[in-house]
């Protein structure tokens, strides 16, 4: 049974469509990760999986119970008010200190509980709006280009992170990325979109396909050495190889 179904769906706002004829499943446990231009209705697709826009044609079911987290590119807090991260992550109330230590070492980030979130780097700020978002035990992660902001390496870690969080929890993810050659590794399947769905696949066969290339333009020939290049390698230290891996872009 899958999580969410997404059937022949259309969005368009006026005269724009944004997503003509997109139809996809999300299976539990994998990693799906959606690559397009700008403009090309990635974020559409996730707001119409989530609900929050309604479509024109077409339908999305979720599976009976479905829990979503989601993680946000960006959010945006007064920096004068002086919050820690626990307070942060229980402003809604009802979270136990245990929800809120589990939630901090799923999202790789333990040590922060007592920060204040002012003070924190981009890369642990994004880690403690995963945190949030794991609070709630989802079963499905949505990420919409989570690692705005935050250089290759700081990137390629957070997605690191994510593998980690399906491995241990079991949930899904879908994730926006513009980055394919840092998520690739991370991904089990990619869906390249430009309004209609291009191409999918495996990293590997996304990244060499004529219709990702067609959109990406050459450099993406980088893509998939980078992604042997990991492969080879293993994830272990993908920090250490991300520093040492020259990316043609
Ligand atoms: N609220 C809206 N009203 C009108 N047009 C919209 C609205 N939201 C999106 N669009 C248009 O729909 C198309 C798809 O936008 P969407 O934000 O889904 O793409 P995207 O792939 O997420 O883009 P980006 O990578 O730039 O964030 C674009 O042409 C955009 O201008």
């Amino acid at each position: 049974m899958s999580l969410v179904q997404v059937d022949e769906l259309c969005v368009t706002y006026g005269a724009t469509t944004a997503l003509s004829r997109v139809s996809l499943r999300i299976d539990p446990g994998e990693i799906v990760t959606i690559v397009g231009p700008n403009g090309s209705g990635k974020t559409s697709l996730l707001r119409a999986i989530i609900g929050a826009i309604k479509p024109f044609k077409g339908q999305v079911s979720h599976a009976h119970d479905l829990k979503i987290g989601y993680v946000p590119q960006k959010l945006h807090i007064d920096e004068t008010l002086p919050i820690t991260v626990s307070r942060f992550l229980n402003l809604q109330g009802g979270v136990t200190s245990t929800d809120i230590s589990e939630a901090l070492t799923q999202a790789g980030v333990p040590e922060l509980e007592k920060a204040q979130l002012s003070q924190l780097s981009g890369g642990q700020f994004q880690r403690v709006l995963l945190a949030r978002a794991l609070i709630a035990k989802p079963d499905l992660l949505l990420l919409d280009e989570a690692t705005q902001g935050l250089d290759q390496r700081g990137s390629a870690s957070f997605y690191q992170q994510i593998e980690t969080v399906r491995n241990t929890t079991g949930c899904a993810v879908l994730m926006i990325s513009h980055e394919l050659h840092v998520v690739m590794s991370a991904s089990d399947r990619v869906i390249c979109l430009n309004s209609h769905i291009c191409c999918e696949g495996t990293p590997a066969v996304v990244a060499s396909a004529p219709e990702y290339r067609a959109l990406f333009g050459s450099g993406t020939g980088g893509a998939l050495a980078l992604y042997r290049h990991e492969h080879d390698h293993g994830h272990d230290h993908a920090d250490h190889h991300h520093q040492h891996t020259k990316v043609v872009e």
